[in-house]
C-alpha cells in the first residue's frame, strides 16, 4: 500500500534522516521509535503529504502522493500530537465539522460514539472546558467514523488513561482485522498488544 523510496530529510541543516525506505502493507502497524528530536514527527509529516521529503519519493497504491493527492487523502487519516479540534466547538459539533469537511457521511450517532469513549454527559459541551485527555478523546472519536486505510499518528495515547489506551488498542485491532494499517509514533512499548508489529527507529543524528 504505502512505499517510501530513499527519502531524505533535512531540519536546520541536521540531516534527520537519509535513504529511508520501508513498505506498509495491509493489516500492518509499525511504530516509529527514537529520541526526542529524532525526526519521527517529521517522517509522519512527510508520510502524510504535509511536507515534501528533500529528495527521494513516497507512493500510495504506486502512485507519488505528490502528484495523486486526492485518492491518498481520501485513503488516510492522520492525527497529530495537537489534538486539532476547535476549542469553541462542543465534541459533536467537532466531529460533524469534521466529518462534512472531509466529505463522510455516518449512519452512527455522534454520541454513541462519543459515549464509547467515556464522554457521556460531555457532548455538548465547548471544548475547551473539557480536560486534556478528554479533548485528546474527541479528536481520537475520528478513527471510530473514518474510512481511511491507512491511519497516521503521532503521539495518539498521550494524556489518554489506561481505560482509553485499552479502547483505543481495541479499535486499531479492529481496523487492522479489517485490512487497515497503522503507523504511529509512540514511546509506550506496545509489543504485548501487537506482537505482529514492526519497530523503526530513528536515531538521533548530529
Ligand atoms: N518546521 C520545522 N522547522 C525547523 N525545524 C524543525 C521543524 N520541524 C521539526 N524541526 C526540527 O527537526 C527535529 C526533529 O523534530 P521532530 O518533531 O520530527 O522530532 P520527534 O522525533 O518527533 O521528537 P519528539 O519525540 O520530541 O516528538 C527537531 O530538532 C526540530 O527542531
Amino acid at each position: 500500500m504505502l512505499k517510501v523510496d530513499s527519502i531524505c530529510c533535512i531540519r536546520q541543516d541536521r540531516c534527520l534522516f537519509e535513504d529511508l525506505s520501508f513498505e506498509l502493507h495491509q493489516g500492518q502497524i509499525v511504530q516509529l521509535e527514537g529520541q526526542n528530536g529524532a525526526g519521527k514527527t517529521s517522517l509522519l509529516r512527510i508520510l502524510a503529504g504535509f511536507v515534501r521529503a528533500e529528495s527521494g519519493k513516497v507512493l500510495w497504491q504506486g502512485q507519488d502522493i505528490a502528484k495523486d493527492n486526492l485518492q491518498f487523502a481520501s485513503d488516510t487519516l492522520y492525527i497529530g500530537h495537537k489534538t486539532g479540534v476547535n476549542g469553541q466547538l462542543t465534541a459533536v459539533e467537532n466531529l460533524a465539522f469534521w466529518l462534512e469537511t472531509h466529505g463522510l457521511e455516518t449512519q452512527q450517532d455522534l454520541h454513541d460514539v462519543l459515549a464509547q469513549l467515556g464522554l457521556v454527559g460531555l457532548e455538548d459541551v465547548p471544548v475547551r472546558l473539557l480536560s486534556a485527555g478528554q479533548q485528546r478523546r474527541v479528536a481520537l472519536a475520528r478513527l471510530w467514523l473514518n474510512k481511511a486505510t491507512l491511519w497516521m499518528l503521532d503521539e495518539p495515547f498521550t494524556a489518554v488513561d489506561k481505560k482509553g489506551v485499552v479502547l483505543l488498542q481495541q479499535q486499531f485491532k479492529k481496523h487492522l482485522a479489517q485490512g487497515g494499517a497503522i503507523i504511529l509514533t509512540s514511546h509506550q512499548d506496545l509489543t504485548e498488544h501487537f506482537p505482529e508489529l514492526s519497530r523503526l527507529v530513528l536515531e538521533y543524528r548530529f
